[in-house]
């Protein structure tokens, strides 16, 4: 079986430097623009299972990739196994591995049954892995996005959930150290160093890293082996080369990638929007 380029990337790097899924925004120009500054690994926005398979223009509108796109995960909204692993089918031969998204906490989402609400259904999370590994071999890799357990044991529900994940054959699994509740508190490094301990496969750490000094902070108190920027790397592209804040090469760089992938307007000026924020005067920042 030929090695998993995903997981390589783990073993080739001390921290893997990871573009979150964002719906939305983590679409292919951006990815692109994320690949020119030390980002090594990219989640596109999450997909809805169920309409991904059902409808061409849902197709169309939510993946878009091309060859230099690459390593890619694809992440799925899904609660139902076997829609989840034809999804996963329909994009395996573009796409490095799918991800399930176990952390949504929007209302929505949870009404629905999707994210986060699956925490409170591990075996369900279980039998939507397990369907996608018994049919799509490795190195394609299947893995997890997941928030902390909320429960009032915290770490020993998480620990179990993780270590669950682990004997079902996830490849690796990214931790968004916040309960579903929880929105702007600090997040649990010590719930992250705890799980690291407690798994083999890749742990990707994820919560509020601005900057690679704390993506490596990051590494450094808990052992993660990757990290996922989110708003960060939206404020600062750059971010995993080092910039402090947005340099101008990667705004050139983004209005040339814009135009050769067709972004829309909106799209295009909403991630110029975020790049500036840090950049220009309040005043400036109004006006544009
Ligand atoms: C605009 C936006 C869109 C997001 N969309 C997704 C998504 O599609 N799937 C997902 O798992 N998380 C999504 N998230 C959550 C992020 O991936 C990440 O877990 C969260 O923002 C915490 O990371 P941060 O502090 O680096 O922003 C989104 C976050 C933002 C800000």
């Amino acid at each position: 079986m030929a090695d998993s380029v995903v997981l390589n990337l783990f073993n080739e790097n001390k921290l893997v430097n990871v573009c979150a899924p964002m719906v939305r925004y983590s679409k292919l120009a951006f990815r692109t623009l994320t690949r020119r500054y030390n980002c090594h690994l990219c989640f596109t926005p999450m997909i809805l299972a169920d309409s991904f398979i059902c409808s061409a223009k849902a197709r169309s509108n939510e993946f878009t990739t091309n060859k230099e796109d690459r390593p890619l995960i694809v992440q799925f909204a899904a609660k139902d196994a076997n829609q989840f692993a034809i999804a996963a089918e329909m994009v395996a031969s573009y796409c490095d591995g799918v991800d399930l998204n176990c952390g949504c906490p929007q209302s929505w989402a949870m009404k629905e049954g999707y994210g986060a609400h699956l925490l409170d259904k591990p075996h369900l999370i279980r039998d939507l892995v397990l369907q996608v590994r018994n049919r799509i071999p490795g190195p394609f890799t299947v893995s997890v996005k997941i928030r902390i357990v909320e429960k009032f044991e915290i770490f020993r529900n998480t620990i179990e959930l993780c270590r669950m994940l682990e004997k079902v054959g996830i490849s690796f699994l990214t931790v968004h150290a916040r309960t579903p509740k929880q929105r702007h508190q600090p997040i649990n490094t010590d719930a992250l160093r705890e799980i690291k301990s407690s798994i083999q496969v890749p742990l990707i750490g994820n919560g509020d890293i601005k900057t690679n000094d704390g993506a490596h902070n990051l590494q450094t108190y808990t052992g993660c082996d990757g990290v996922m920027a989110a708003r960060g790397i939206l404020s600062n592209p750059a971010m995993f080369a080092g910039y402090a804040t947005t340099p101008f090469t990667c705004v050139e760089d983004w209005i040339a990638i814009s135009k050769q992938t067709n972004v829309s307007f909106q799209c295009f000026h909403h991630h110029l929007v975020f790049m500036l924020e840090k950049v220009l005067p309040k005043s400036k920042r109004l006006i544009f």
